[in-house]
């Protein structure tokens, strides 16, 4: 049976700046003494607090964190299936960056080389005063640190995009090779942004073929930021704190369309050591609310990552694609052969099926859809792949 309506959506792909693959990872990056062990070791126990997973530690400064998602939890709630898997987001802590750290200050060449491991920056700022808690550069002044950790990260790919360039120009100039002309004019350009402008990399508006270029270095001002705000967990408590609209009024003209979370370290390292039951009534009572959840999906969304739902008895899970992924794509993720046989996907949106109750309601509804080759998966898509098994069969059930 040919789809009813299909591909209707495939015109919306757009190139992405960074890694293929859906195994990214956000790295905690600021001055050190900031709060980003702290951050990092409440999401391992909100990890670890999510029994139903297997924890997975692939170091100590590495882990990964469940995506939070109402509708997998009424996914979950629908099909009480055996086995529950949702999406989950990767973090890595790395350690403190100093000023002069490009130059290897600090331990800097290492922790620059473990922020290029990873492919988007969660950039932990400090705002809470403390005496007790020493700020390397003297005191807090969170303008001035944001730049120092900005500037450190764009000398570092000066430096390295530099040497690349004059590699290049002695090829495409000097010898006069035209087969590297365009990436020579790209690196060009980026030599521009990046010492003429003083600007980051994702502050330039690149098109496809410059981003061809761009993903063979994975520079790290090209990476997505999302700037984290760590408060005393009084002005958190009180909603106030001086250098809030300053730190926006600066994002807004340095780094635009980056995100801004204020939140409290010490805030949430409280929420976390109480049980669930405490923590909500304390929340309630107290008229507040925990911002843990608004800054993991804000990571993985930063990281052009969505998902998918297969959904039954046997299984409610999520599967991580990266946006703009076609369903052959999409299928592949299950397994290697549901892409090399696709044949169709079949699409559920969620608030359909959350809408008419059941699979059947959502058929006789007419909003099941089959959808081709070209389909661009959508966040939230119920699928059910078919595919050719090679020796004939039709299935899909994963
Ligand atoms: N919001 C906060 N209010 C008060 N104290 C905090 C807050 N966040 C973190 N701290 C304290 O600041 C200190 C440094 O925190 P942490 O070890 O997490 O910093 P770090 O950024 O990981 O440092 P390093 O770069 O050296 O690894 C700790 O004593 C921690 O308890
Ligand atoms: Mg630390």
């Amino acid at each position: 049976m040919p789809p009813k309506k299909a591909d209707q959506n495939s015109n919306v792909r757009k190139p992405i700046i960074g890694r293929l693959g859906t195994n990214l990872k956000m790295g905690i990056v600021g001055l050190p003494n900031v709060g980003k062990s702290t951050f990092f070791n409440i999401l391992t126990k909100l990890q670890a607090a999510a029994e139903n997973f297997p924890f997975c530690t692939i170091d100590p400064n590495e882990g990964r964190v469940p995506v939070p998602d109402s509708r997998f939890d009424f996914l979950c709630e629908k099909y009480k299936p055996a086995s529950k898997v949702p999406a989950f987001l990767n973090v890595v802590d790395i350690a403190g960056l100093v000023k002069g750290a490009n130059e290897g200050h600090g331990l800097g060449n290492a922790f620059l080389s473990h922020i290029k491991a990873c492919d988007g920056i969660f950039h932990m700022i400090r705002i809470f005063d403390d005496e007790e808690i020493v700020h390397v550069e003297g005191n807090v002044d969170p303008i001035r640190d944001i730049e120092i950790i900005n500037e450190e990260l764009r000398l570092k790919d000066l430096d390295y995009v530099q040497k690349i360039h004059d590699e290049l120009e002695k090829k495409v100039v000097r010898a006069g090779d035209k087969t590297l002309k365009f990436e020579f004019e790209v690196l060009h350009k980026i030599v521009d942004v990046l010492k003429n402008q003083s600007k980051a990399v994702r502050y330039h508006d690149w098109n496809d073929k410059e981003i061809d270029i761009l993903n063979k270095h994975l520079m790290l001002t090209s990476k997505p930021i999302v700037y984290l705000l760590n408060m005393s967990e009084t002005e958190y408590i009180k909603k106030k704190n001086k250098w809030l609209p300053k730190i926006k009024q600066w994002v807004d003209a340095n780094d635009v369309g980056a995100t801004i979370i204020p939140y409290s370290a010490a805030f949430e390292y409280k929420l976390s050591e109480m049980s669930d039951d405490e923590r909500k009534k304390y929340l309630e009572e107290n008229n507040l609310s925990s911002q843990m959840d608004k800054i993991i999906v804000t990571g993985y969304k930063a990281l052009h990552l969505s998902y998918f739902f297969t959904a039954g008895e046997d299984e409610v899970k999520c599967w991580t694609i990266q946006n703009g992924a076609r369903a052959p794509q999409a299928a592949g993720r299950i397994h290697t052969d549901f892409e090399k046989g696709f044949i169709m996907a079949e699409v559920m949106k969620f608030e359909d099926f959350k809408e008419n109750g059941t699979e059947s309601a959502v058929k006789a509804a007419g909003k099941y859809r089959q959808q081709g080759k070209q389909y661009v998966v959508e966040d939230g898509d119920i699928i059910f792949f078919k595919f050719n098994a090679g020796a004939g069969l039709t299935g899909g059930k994963k």
